[in-house]
Order: structure tokens, then C-alpha cells, then sequence
């Protein structure tokens, strides 16, 4: 969920309190480093060690709003490399001067912030929650509601049914759900749900997406439905389908949408700091001190970009850019620098290394959740069209091929196993002759969405090809994955999916195999498609496990 603004500014203001109360020895430092290494600082280590620690001075202290101090930090770094380069008459007096000063600014405290930060709606980036979204429907028609009710909780949904106005106002205004589903026509009167959503949004002040339903195909129930703000209007009998997908789009509910963001950086302050600001926009965020563990973390935490610091201990940003883009997989991810270094042929140097973006410390916190969403955005949008299946949005089968790859490898490494499971529509021949092949496509799309949004975070789900469908359950046994199976069985034995005439249920049967014991992508494939097999010659609608075979 996004981090609340008071949570956030607790956070940002302990992170703030942290770095001040830093600050009397970091100058310190910075004042013997400049005594010991004076008259030296051509080849001395300890100019090097004194530069650096300016460097960080003048990086971090805008982010926590001493801004002048920063500002007179960064001159004091121009200062010393160009001292460093060759001695300069008034130098000494000056650098004393800055650092006097330094000491005067760093007791003032902080002054005030420049901008407020924008968070949640008002910045407009898709920060969606992997919880449940709360949908609340009022329908006076028992069966209907019941229906409703049965529908929606199988894609994942806390649904919320009421039978009177009264009841719904009642309960709108001690929680606001993140959609509703209203039948226009009640027994208070012909447009009582559509009245009723204008009173609650008139008092609250606000729109809560809203879906209406109605028996009228007519003009006049759409038009008060539209006025209303309704963002979707379905006729009875209900499409539990077209509901799906409507909701879906309007509580933005997508899997795994959270924007993954690794952030590293060797100042362990700056980095929560920005992890804080990322997370009030809605993002996940991973903070790596040593870029020494970049290789480790990304298999894990797969993020959608990269927020690098330019000048760390051990390497620098350039370096890890240069080691990340030697693996084949990490070529397109994103990678944006945030250092202080304002000189244009160092910035360019950092870009032509493999970096896609440059932003300057001390960064204003809306323009770091601007320049990070949006190209973490187009990272997925680009990835998910090489990766994912149109229909359904999951994995398509080459991606899944590798993921299994990968994974097998991880079993190997770090003797974590996972189950891979084959899941088959059943008779899905008899789906698209009787109905046709776009309501079999429905079917196809139905069981994606189900899948979707059942599995737990590190599952992954793939359409691996027509009516199949392949996932991979990291830790789990075959005998918990066969249960969790079964259960999703059952939940897609209940769908009802609308065709020309009315609605009618599927199936489908599943084949699981674990790895280990088997080795690689050819014989675990091979393992879980023979127990499919015997799951469909055995009856169909079950799960059958590779292992039952040998
Ligand atoms: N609508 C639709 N149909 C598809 C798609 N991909 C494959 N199919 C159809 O799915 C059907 C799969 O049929 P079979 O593999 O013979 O399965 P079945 O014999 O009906 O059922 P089982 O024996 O239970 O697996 C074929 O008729 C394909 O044309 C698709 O994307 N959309």
C-alpha cells in the first residue's frame, strides 16, 4: 500500500533529524582531512579521502533542506580540485573561510523545504495496490446480488452487497470502497441507484469509480448513469466477464504493478531518503550500499530501473552500469545516475557507459518521482510487449521458458526448489465450436485474470501456448501446490461465462513435477505434461502429480 503522509513524514523528518545530528563530525573530519593533507595534495590519499568527503557533503545536504550549507559545500569542492591541480595563492584562506563557514550553517539547522511533495493522486502515476480492493454493490434483487457477490470474490475481490439505500449510505460513509456496482432501478425508485451515487459523492466531495446495471437498454437510464460520473454500464442478465474486465480497469488492478526501484547508493542517509520519497509515490524500492552485491539482488528484486549514485567506494556508478550491461538480460533495463557532478563531459562519459538519464543532487522529490516513473513506465510497457501474451498479459512462452531456465538454475545454487505446474482448458475444442472462438478467447482470458490474481507475489504465470497455461511456485512442495491447485479448480469450475443464449462453466486439469529432482527445462516440462496427460485420460477437471507416475 502507498505509504501514508504522516508515516512519510515522520520517516523524512527522522531521516532529516539523523543526518543533522551527523553533521558536527562529518565536518570535523572534513577539518583534520584539510589539515593533515595541506601542503600535499598532488599525491596525497588523505586530498583524495578529504575530496571525497566533501563530495558527499555537497550531495546530501540539499536532500535534507540545508541548502546553503550544500551550496557552499559544492564550492568548496570546485575549490580543492582546482587547488589539487595547482596551487593557488589565496586558496588556504579561502578553504578556511568555507569551512567556517560550514560549521555556522550546520548549527543554524535546516531551513525550510522548497516544495511540498506531491504524493499519491495528484502526482498521476500508477502506484496500485496488491490488496484486496473493496467493492461495494447495491442490488435489491437477491439472486443478483448473491450472484454478484459469488462472481467477484472469485478474481480476488472483497465485495460488500446491500439491499437498501439507506444501508449503502450508511456504510459509504464509515469506508469509501474503491468501486461500486449499482443497479439503477431499485424498490426506492426507477433511478434510485443512480441518485443515491450522486449523494454520497456530493457529500464526500469526491467520485468513487462506479459501475452501473440496469434492465434498460434506453438512452435516459445511460444518460443519468454518465451524469453521475458511472464509468461503465452493463445490462442484465450480467456479464460476470465484461464486470471483470471493467473493474480491473478501474480500481487498476494489474499484477505486480508496483514499480520496482533499486536504488544504490553508498550514502546509507540519501538512500532512505529516496527509497521514502519513491515508496509516498506508490513504488517499491531496494536499497543496495555496495554496488559489489548488485549482481545478487537483481535476479531477485527484478526492478524496473535503476537510480545509481556516480561516485561510491569500491566502484563507481560508471563501472557497475558497465558490469550490469554485460548480462545479456539487464541490457534494456533502465539506469538513471543521481550524483552531484554537474560538469557536461562527465555526464555525457556516464551516459555513453550505458546509463539512460542524469539528474543532479539535490534533487527536488517531485522531479526524482517524475523522471523515475515515467521511465520505469516505459520499461514495462516495452517489456510486457516483448514478454507478455496480448490476451492474457502474462508471460508468453519463450519468456516463460526462460524464467524456468533461471529458475531451475536458483534450485541448483541456492537449494530453494519451486513446482512447475501444466494447466489445460478441458474440451476447449467443444468451447469454441458451440459458442464460438470469441467467447473461447474469454475462457482463455478468464482463467489469465483468475490466475493472476490469485498467485502470491513470486509466482510467476505464463500462457504457454493456445488453451495451456504453465506456472512456476517457488518453495512450494507438490503436495501444497497440488492443493492450491485444486482449490483454483474449483474457483474456475464457478465462473460463469456468458455466451449468446446464456452462460455455462469450464474445466481444466493440471500436471505438476518439482524440480529437483529433475535438471533442466526439457525433462521437468516432460515430467509435468506426461501427469497432465494422465490427469486428462483419467477423467479431466483434477490435478495429477508427476512423481505418482514413476
Ligand atoms: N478461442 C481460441 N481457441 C484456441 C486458441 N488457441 C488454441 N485454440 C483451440 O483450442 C483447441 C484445443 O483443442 P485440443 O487441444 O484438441 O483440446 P480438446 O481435445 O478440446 O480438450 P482436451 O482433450 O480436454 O485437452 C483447438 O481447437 C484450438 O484451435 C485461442 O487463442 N483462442
Amino acid at each position: 500500500m502507498v505509504v501514508s503522509d504522516n508515516n512519510k513524514y515522520v520517516k523524512l523528518r527522522n531521516l532529516q533529524q539523523k543526518f543533522a545530528s551527523t553533521l558536527p563530525e562529518r565536518l570535523n573530519l572534513i577539518q583534520t582531512a584539510w589539515l593533515n593533507s595541506q601542503g600535499t595534495p598532488d599525491n596525497s590519499e588523505l586530498f583524495t579521502d578529504l575530496l571525497r568527503q566533501v563530495h558527499s557533503l555537497a550531495g546530501s545536504a540539499g536532500t535534507f533542506n540545508f541548502f546553503r550549507l550544500g551550496d557552499v559545500a559544492k564550492e568548496l569542492e570546485l575549490l580543492l580540485k582546482e587547488y589539487q591541480h595547482g596551487s593557488l595563492p589565496e586558496a588556504v584562506t579561502t578553504v578556511r573561510r568555507l569551512l567556517q563557514q560550514l560549521v555556522a550553517l550546520a548549527e543554524q539547522g535546516h531551513e525550510q523545504p522548497k516544495t511540498e511533495l506531491i504524493t499519491d493522486d495528484s502526482a498521476e502515476i500508477e502506484y496500485l495496490s496488491n490488496q484486496q480492493a473493496v467493492i461495494y454493490v447495491l442490488e435489491d434483487d437477491e439472486d443478483i446480488a448473491a450472484e454478484s457477490f459469488r462472481q467477484l470474490i472469485h478474481f480476488g475481490y472483497q465485495v460488500v452487497t446491500f439491499n437498501s439505500v439507506s444501508d449503502f449510505k450508511h456504510a459509504i460513509y464509515q469506508q469509501i470502497p474503491d468501486a461500486l456496482l449499482i443497479d439503477i432501478q431499485l424498490v426506492e425508485g426507477e433511478f434510485a441507484g443512480t441518485e443515491a451515487v450522486a449523494d454520497v459523492c456530493k457529500t464526500l466531495q469526491l467520485n468513487i469509480p462506479s459501475i452501473f446495471i440496469s434492465q434498460h437498454q434506453s438512452w435516459q437510464h445511460r444518460l443519468s448513469a454518465m451524469r453521475v460520473g458511472g464509468q461503465g454500464y452493463i445490462t442484465k442478465p450480467i456479464d460476470f466477464d465484461q464486470l471483470a474486465d471493467q473493474l480491473e480497469i478501474l480500481t487498476g488492478r494489474k499484477q505486480g504493478s508496483r514499480y520496482r526501484i533499486l536504488i544504490v547508493d553508498d550514502t546509507v542517509l540519501l538512500a532512505e531518503h529516496y527509497a521514502t520519497i519513491l515508496q509516498c509515490a506508490g513504488m517499491d524500492t531496494e536499497i543496495i550500499n555496495d554496488p559489489g552485491h548488485l549482481l545478487d539482488v537483481l535476479p531477485n528484486f527484478r526492478p524496473d530501473l535503476i537510480l545509481m549514485d556516480l561516485y561510491m567506494n569500491g566502484s563507481t556508478g560508471i563501472e557497475a552500469a558497465q558490469v550490469i550491461r554485460q548480462h545479456g538480460s539487464y541490457t534494456n533495463l533502465p539506469i538513471v545516475y543521481l550524483s552531484t557532478e554537474s560538469e557536461l563531459e562527465q555526464q555525457l562519459n556516464a551516459l555513453r557507459a550505458g546509463g539512460d538519464d542524469f539528474l543532479q543532487k539535490p534533487i527536488d522529490d517531485n522531479h526524482l518521482v517524475a523522471a523515475v516513473s515515467t521511465k520505469a513506465k516505459r520499461f514495462r510497457e516495452l517489456n510486457s510487449l516483448m514478454n507478455c501474451d496480448g490476451l492474457t498479459g502474462l508471460l508468453n512462452h519463450i519468456s516463460f521458458k526462460l524464467a524456468l531456465e533461471r529458475e531451475i538454475a536458483q534450485t541448483y545454487r541456492y537449494h530453494e526448489g519451486f513446482t512447475l505446474a501444466m494447466l489445460d482448458i478441458d474440451h476447449f475444442k467443444l468451447v469454441n465450436d458451440h459458442y464460438g472462438h470469441l467467447v473461447g478467447d474469454r475462457v482463455i482470458k478468464g482463467l489469465g485474470r483468475l490466475l493472476s490474481h490469485r498467485l502470491r507475489k513470486g509466482d510467476i504465470a505464463a500462457r504457454y501456448g493456445g488453451e495451456e497455461f504453465a506456472l512456476i511456485l517457488p518453495n512450494t512442495p507438490e503436495s501444497v501446490a497440488k492443493r492450491l491447485l485444486d482449490e483454483l479448480r474449483e474457483v474456475f469450475a464457478k465462473i460463469a461465462f456468458a455466451h449468446a443464449h446464456g452462460t455455462f462453466h469450464a474445466t481444466f486439469s493440471v500436471g505438476i513435477a518439482s524440480c529437483p529432482p529433475y535438471k533442466n527445462v526439457h525433462s521437468l516440462i516432460e515430467a509435468a505434461d506426461q501427469a497432465l496427460y494422465q490427469a486428462k485420460r483419467t477423467g479431466r477437471n483434477q490435478v495429477h502429480i508427476a512423481a505418482d507416475n514413476r
